[in-house]
């Protein structure tokens, strides 16, 4: 018995309940700390606000979003109060400013992504790369909780974690907040995942002719 135990796992058939959240006075992103909503299949798209009480912007987004993640870089926006930014991309064909544009601009024009943000309230509506060399060019980075739809696609992990630090997180709380990330099933990298980060890699190849 002890060596079947052994090599089957002692009749655990899988079934037991994973271990109690350790981490849940750990706060990350609102849309993250009270359990994550999940994709909607079919979602198309939605109208992105901003947080003024009057004129807010308004941007289209056409489409799904793709490779949302949780953010600790200190140049995406971040809603009052949460250390990391929550941030997909989607085509930048598919993203349309509709209302109030002209409260818009770009945070920093060097910045490989051009954030475009509410001059009034502060938030980032839509960031684009205009450098067509770039891995990403054609893509924007849209924050979706700034709509009022559910659907939009769920964040798949947490990237630039150890650059919450760079806004003043304290070292000392690292291993809790990747021990809350790894609890909510968002991996933390502190760079991009390993998809993109091969993505960029390969993009890079190409451009130095390393690869076909
Ligand atoms: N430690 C820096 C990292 C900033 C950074 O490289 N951010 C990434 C991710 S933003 C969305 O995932 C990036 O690609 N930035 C390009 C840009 O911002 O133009 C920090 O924290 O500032
Ligand atoms: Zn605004
Ligand atoms: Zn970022």
């Amino acid at each position: 018995m002890a060596i079947l135990d052994k090599l089957f796992g002692g009749g655990d058939s899988g079934d037991t309940a994973p271990p109690a959240p350790k981490y849940t006075h750990v706060k990350i992103h609102p849309q993250v700390d009270n359990g994550i909503p999940p994709t909607a299949p079919g979602f198309a798209g939605g109208t992105l606000t901003c947080k003024c009480s009057s004129n807010p912007v308004k941007v289209e987004v056409g489409a799904q979003t793709a490779h949302n993640h949780v953010c600790g870089c200190t140049k995406c926006w971040k809603p009052e109060g949460a250390i990391f930014s929550q941030i997909a991309v989607v085509g930048r064909d598919q993203v349309k400013v509709t209302e109030n544009g002209d409260k818009l601009d770009i945070v920093d024009a060097s910045a490989a992504i051009q954030r475009h943000a509410c001059r009034d309230c502060g938030v980032h509506m839509y960031g684009r790369i205009e450098n067509t060399g770039h891995p990403f060019h054609g893509l924007d980075f849209v924050h979706t909780e700034l709509s009022d739809k559910t659907g939009w696609a769920a964040p798949e992990f947490a990237a630039f974690v150890s650059s919450i630090i760079e806004s003043g997180v304290s070292p000392d709380r690292m291993d809790e907040i990747r021990g809350r990330l790894s609890e909510l099933g968002l991996t933390p990298y502190d760079c991009l995942s390993p998809p993109l980060m091969d993505l960029i890699a390969t993009h890079v190849a190409k451009q130095n002719g390393a690869l076909a």
